[in-house]
């Protein structure tokens, strides 16, 4: 029997749509530029349930649009991302990305308090999260709970980035798209998002895909890491046989970064 690491280096066309294994399933995503140039070429990638999935390679290579399709920030062709087996494009924007959450490079928090920028999603939907709620939402992305009533200003990049992912967290995402999330931040900030990923990830049963430029970060935190160069995946390998990737130009990607 296979695992699932296995079953994400499978063709796509070995499985039947709404196949209930998989989280995501992408079948030929394909994107153009406005000139005509190619950024995607027909990606064909499943990802299994409660996996953390790394996203790396050159600068330009995609890693960005394929993220954004995801959570159709996007919007992918029609029949080209499947979530749980259902085309996105027939989902609601809104429900589909408080299942798909994500976090930038940079946070944006909004004006008031820490706790007014976790409120913010459920009260969207009429529901006002209680002080012991939003405390459990900051511990889980590794902050203090007195945070609670600090104001966005007053906080670091890496505490206002914790608050984001706080905030993100408060939709009960099944799956948190993360692009470069602690490429701005100081090594012991990174240390703790990447905690608080690894443990969401084992304790919820959360996917994860992240882009990084980080390869070392992809090993301590990836079960296992998509390869883009120019538009196309090329290699899919558990973290530690990046050094076995054959295609010429994720070898050399590989030898500058590391
Ligand atoms: N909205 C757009 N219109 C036209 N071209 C775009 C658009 N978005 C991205 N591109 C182009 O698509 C290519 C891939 O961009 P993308 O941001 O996905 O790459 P990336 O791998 O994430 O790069 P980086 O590592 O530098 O962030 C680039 O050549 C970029 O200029």
């Amino acid at each position: 029997m296979s695992s699932p690491l296995d079953e994400c280096l499978l063709d796509v066309d070995h499985y039947p749509d709404g196949n209930g294994d998989h989280k995501f399933h992408v079948r030929n995503l394909t994107r153009l530029s406005h000139d005509g140039l190619p950024i995607l070429k027909g990606i064909n990638l499943h990802i299994p349930k409660g996996v953390i999935v790394g996203v790396i390679g050159p600068s330009g290579s995609g890693k960005s649009t394929l993220l954004r399709a995801f959570n159709r920030l996007w919007e992918p062709p029609s029949s080209s991302v499947f979530l749980d087996g259902a085309d996105i494009c027939h989902l609601d924007v809104l429900s589909l990305r408080r299942k798909v959450g994500m976090l930038f490079q940079l946070p944006s928090l909004f004006e008031g308090t820490v706790a007014d920028n976790v409120r913010y999603g459920p009260q969207l939907r009429g529901k006002k999260l209680s002080d012991d709620e939003v405390r459990k939402l900051l511990i889980m992305a590794d902050l203090d709970a007195s945070f609670m009533d600090k104001s966005g200003a007053e906080l670091s990049v890496g505490q206002a980035q914790r608050v984001a992912l706080a905030r993100t967290l408060a939709n009960s995402p099944e799956v948190l798209l993360l692009d470069e999330p602690t490429s701005a931040l100081d090594p012991i900030s990174t240390e703790n998002i990447e905690d608080a990923l690894v443990k969401l990830n084992k304790s919820r049963g959360m996917t994860v895909i992240m882009v990084s430029h980080s390869i070392k970060q992809i090993q301590r935190i990836a079960d296992i890491v998509c390869l883009l160069v120019d538009g196309e995946i090329v290699e899919v390998l558990k973290p530690d046989q990046l050094s076995q990737a054959k295609h010429p130009m994720a070898q050399r990607f590989l030898q500058l970064s590391s």
